[in-house]
């Protein structure tokens, strides 16, 4: 029986500025499980993740939960799907802790006040980020990992069913980036979808379901452990891409 699906896309082309960036995509991406994209510079990653979260207009339908994505009323939307995009700016000069308030928006009432829950859901996703202590703190004093934290709270925050975030681990150190892969962990067992673009190989690797972009298009879909996957991956990525096993848990080395 195939997966159930919390989105799937159509993608006949994206073109930006009479520019063809994206052809001919075909994408589901599973329920309930961590998907990961990944591709060399420049392949379409992040055009795709905009295409799939409406932010990006494109020839052919992207459908969330069934629902084709225009036919979503926005609020109702916004607590569907959360989003956190790459060197976002705009926000530098609010406190940590209202850069994380932010992702409480879409479930408020417009102009409505702040509510007990909205400072629990804060105060709950800075907690679990380690950027608790800096919530007086503006965006703009932080450096590049505690700001990443900060926006990886706001998008914890939304509580929603869809996560999709570009290249998340930006800026992180090493134990941050497995306390992001717990909390992706601990997203997916409580019933949440989470699709991230990332660079970083060996943590794709450890993603529950693996798409790889080239030239605009899918190239591969599939299971991380899946010999079929590491094929393409060496295929795009180039025959230097050493794949091997270390502690059970699949690993990419450029060598
Ligand atoms: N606004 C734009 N106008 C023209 N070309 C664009 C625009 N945005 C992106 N591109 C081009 O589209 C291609 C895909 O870009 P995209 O950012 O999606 O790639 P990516 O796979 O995320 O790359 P990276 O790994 O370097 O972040 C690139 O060649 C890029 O230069």
């Amino acid at each position: 029986m195939a997966a159930m699906s919390i989105l799937h896309a159509r993608i006949v082309r994206l073109a930006i500025a009479g520019c063809e960036l994206l052809h001919d995509i075909e994408l589901t991406l599973p329920l309930q499980r961590w998907t990961a994209i990944v591709g060399p510079n420049g392949a379409g990653k992040s055009t795709l993740l905009r295409a799939i979260a409406g932010l990006q207009p494109c020839e052919g339908e992207v459908q969330l939960a069934g629902r084709r994505l225009q036919d979503w009323p926005a609020r109702e939307r916004a607590r569907q799907l959360a989003w956190m995009g790459q060197q976002e700016t705009g926000s530098d000069d609010l406190t940590a802790l209202d850069v994380v308030l932010l992702g409480r928006l879409p479930h408020r009432p417009w102009l409505a006040p702040l509510t007990a829950a909205d400072h629990a859901a804060a105060e709950r996703a800075m907690r679990a980020t380690q950027s608790w202590d800096w919530r007086e703190r503006r965006l703009g004093s932080l450096s590049g990992g505690e700001r990443q934290r900060v926006l990886l709270a706001r998008t914890l925050a939304v509580d929603a069913p869809l996560t999709l975030m570009d290249e998340p681990l930006a800026h992180l150190d090493p134990p941050h980036q497995a306390d992001w892969m717990a909390l992706v962990r601990e997203s997916v067992t409580a019933g949440h979808s989470v699709v991230s673009v990332l660079h970083e190989l060996h943590l794709a690797l450890q993603a529950d379901h693996l798409v790889l972009m080239a030239a605009g298009r899918v190239e591969h879909t599939g299971a991380p452990a899946d010999p079929a996957t590491h094929d393409a991956l060496r295929r795009v990525f180039g025959p230097r891409l050493h794949i091997t096993q270390i502690d059970g848990r699949w690993i990419a080395l450029p060598l």
